[in-house]
């Protein structure tokens, strides 16, 4: 009975979570009538239509996470199961194209239950034990109240007055007090071997996890984090996996503890008085329903309760990250109130969980009082009927409290698995989105014979996450090598998306970027990226460590002396130098502030120390004064020397040398030559002259 509430409680608290869609098989006849018009009829054990196993198998395999669950629960939440998951969604997988966007569903194929048995077999040998453990401790636990039942009737036996004369208390009473003490040290090393072991094949199965979820994400394509918020990301990789770790220990260790010990808690009940087993029977299923009612209704308090705290730290988190926007706004009175507001909703609604959580307690309280009652009560009657004696009606009193406890952990348990589960899901599902460029896959040119000729032919491009719109309409671009060719037009024409391109962030539409003839899609991206090509742009990103460090991510088994020639050659030498550590100065958040030119100038060093073939500088010096400016073009004039540079300049004025200029507009590249030739075109290069001058 018990097991068939929480099942439907489980059920229950699925569909509200939207893993259960109440009208899926509905919508599965719908979408395959109208999308393969082949099914009149849904009956799951006999379709044979091979559009059908793969979604099965999908539908199976998405519930393999709630298998742990279904394994406390019952058979009737298989059932649930197996009809759960938004089977609408998996036909429309089957039938969208092939998007990035639905990598990650896609991977609904891989096989989840042996994806996590991958990581449960590594730590076999400690869960069996711990199994092992758990279960002779449950075992211990059913001996006691008989243990201490035989106590009691020791001493009821020593209190009668035939027997209070000339016996020895200590002799009578030595042996129920040795097995009782026995049983309570045996209790405690299997508690000891479980918890430990639990704990050492959680921890590291949440390590392995953790590292892996890592690796996904630094494995994961460009518009994989484009799409993603990093607070999001993040949060997979630490809340979720603590409370994956957390409940897969609780509900192996206190599931397995308080199931066993139910069941054979049960029987020696039964053994003991049929009657009394029969009076218990008919009170438990009852205040299990209160609780799962009142439970559940908490279950939904708390969701809400969790939802307004991860608001306020989100908002919390935009205000001191963008604290200079607020502050240039004069906006602390506007940000004080909208966090005041969200944190005070949260405050009133914690409230009225707490007021919850202390009436369910209460009320908890008083049931199981009264149930302890109400057996005295009865079972007094039968120690008067002589049915049963005193140490009986101890040991099934105790019995019964051990069942009232096992249940009530159930209880609770229940609600950390559908978290854990649901977290595990959300960590699964981002291991396995699968990339559609492995970054370290295909052709390398040997580096003697690279000459860094870039072109694009007819190149057409779109945003995977904005598949409407056209950014690149058939650009076509000549980069000889060691010229520099600059890209300038207007703000969103695609100069930055030209460059993402050339970096292989993105692969075109239609159309073809060539790398000395080779197209880059049959490059190794990992060798493009890592020694072909490097970047520089406007707002260069430094890591939190030494400048030495910095500079040293652009080669990291560089020598100490090329670090500081590439530092030379960056003007940035000398005022490392200046700082009291010098290379060894800590930049960053609890290191030294540095200005943007001096930031530049690192990352300037940084990309020589690669010593690439091609450089991209994306409007690499609009964001200095004129003093840093010139340092910095300096710095670079000394970077660009013999190598294929592309420049994406706003600021004309930085590109008048270029060896070829190419203007875009609107997607497509429309001028291309040198300064001289594009002023005298008098076409948009010479309009933006203008404009530009105007301003100056
Ligand atoms: N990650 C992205 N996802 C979706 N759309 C994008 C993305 N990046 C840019 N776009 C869109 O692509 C178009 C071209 O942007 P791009 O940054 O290449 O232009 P730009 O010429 O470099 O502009 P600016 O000079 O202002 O930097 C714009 O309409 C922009 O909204």
């Amino acid at each position: 009975m018990t097991l068939f509430l929480g099942s439907r409680l489980w059920s229950k608290q699925v569909f509200q979570q939207k893993l259960l869609n109440p009208s899926s098989l509905q919508t599965v006849k719908q979408s395959f009538n109208q999308k393969y018009c082949k099914v009149q009829y849904l009956n799951f054990s006999s379709i044979k239509i091979l559009h059908i196993r793969p979604i099965l198998r999908r539908i199976f395999k998405s519930n393999v996470m709630k298998f742990g669950l279904l394994v406390s629960t019952s058979l009737a939440a298989v059932n649930a199961a197996l009809k759960s998951t938004d089977v609408k969604v998996m036909c429309e997988k089957l039938e969208t194209n092939h998007h990035h966007h639905s990598k990650v569903e896609e991977n609904a194929d891989f096989p989840f239950y042996e994806f996590f048995w991958n990581y449960l077999v590594k730590e076999i040998v400690p869960l069996s034990l711990a199994v092992v453990a758990a279960l002779v401790g449950a075992a211990m636990n059913m001996k006691i109240p008989e243990a201490l039942g035989d106590l009691i009737n020791s001493l009821n036996k020593l209190t009668h007055s035939e027997f209070r004369n000339g016996a020895d208390y200590f002799q009578e009473l030595k042996n129920p007090v040795w097995q009782l003490v026995s049983l309570y040290i045996c209790q405690a090393l299997t508690t000891f071997a479980y918890i430990s072991l639990l704990s050492h094949a959680g921890e590291n199965i949440a390590c392995k996890l953790r590292q892996d979820l890592f690796r996904s994400y630094l494995h994961q394509d460009v518009c994989f984090h484009d799409q993603h918020k990093t607070g999001a990301l993040i949060d997979r990789l630490t809340s979720d996996i603590q409370d994956f770790k957390s409940s897969f220990k609780l509900c192996l260790s206190q599931g397995l503890k308080s199931t066993t010990q139910t069941f054979g808690c049960i029987y020696s009940l039964y053994s003991t008085s049929p009657k009394l087993t029969l009076v218990l029977a008919t009170t438990i299923p009852l205040l299990v329903l209160v609780g799962a009612l009142i439970g559940a209704s908490l279950r939904k308090l708390s969701k809400l309760a969790q939802k307004h705290a991860a608001d306020a730290t989100a908002k919390a988190n935009e205000v001191v990250a963008n604290f200079r926007t607020v502050r240039a706004f004069a906006n602390e009175p506007l940000e004080e109130r909208n966090y005041n507001n969200i944190t005070t909703q949260s405050c009133h609604i914690n409230q009225y969980l707490g007021i919850g959580i202390g009436a369910f307690q209460g009320l908890t309280n008083v049931a199981l009082n009264g149930i302890v009652l109400g057996v005295i009560y009865a079972g007094g009657y039968l120690v008067m009927t002589e049915e049963i004696n005193p140490g009986q009606l101890m040991s099934f009193l105790v019995s019964s409290q051990m069942i009232q406890r096992s249940l009530s952990s159930l209880s609770i348990l229940f609600g950390t698995a559908v978290r854990g589960v649901t977290a595990g899901a959300r960590v699964f599902e981002y291991i396995l989105a699968e990339p559609d460029h492995h970054i370290s896959s295909g052709r390398k040119i040997p580096y003697h014979s690279l000459l860094g000729h870039l072109k694009f032919d007819n190149v057409h491009f779109k945003y995977p996450q904005r598949p409407d719109h056209e950014v690149l309409k058939g650009v076509n671009l000549d980069i000889k090598p060691c010229r520099t060719v600059a890209l300038c037009g207007l703000s969103g024409a695609g100069k930055s998306t030209v460059a993402s391109l050339v970096e292989r962030f993105y692969d075109p539409v239609s159309g073809s970027i060539t790398l000395d003839g080779i197209d880059l899609k049959d490059l190794d991206p990992s060798w493009l990226r890592g020694s072909t090509i490097g970047f520089i742009n406007q707002e260069p990103v430094l890591f939190s460590g030494t400048i030495e460090e910095n500079i040293r991510y652009g080669r990291p088994d560089a020598p100490q002396r090329d670090v500081e020639e590439a530092a030379r050659l960056a003007n940035a030498d000398s005022f490392i130098r200046a700082f009291p550590r010098g290379y060894g100065t800590v930049v960053g958040e609890r290191g030294v502030a540095l200005s943007g030119g001096q930031k530049q100038r690192i990352a300037i060093a940084r990309a020589l120390l690669k010593n690439p073939t091609i450089l991209i500088l994306d409007e690499a010096t609009s964001a200095l004064d004129a003093e840093s400016e010139r340092l910095v073009q300096d710095a670079l004039d000394h970077v660009m020397a013999g190598r294929t540079t592309l420049i994406i300049a706003h600021r004309l004025s930085t590109i008048r040398n270029a060896d070829v200029i190419a203007v875009m507009k609107d997607g497509k590249v429309v001028e291309v030559g040198s300064h001289h030739q594009l002023k005298k075109l008098n076409g948009i290069y010479a309009e933006l002259i203008k404009l530009q001058d105007n301003n100056e």
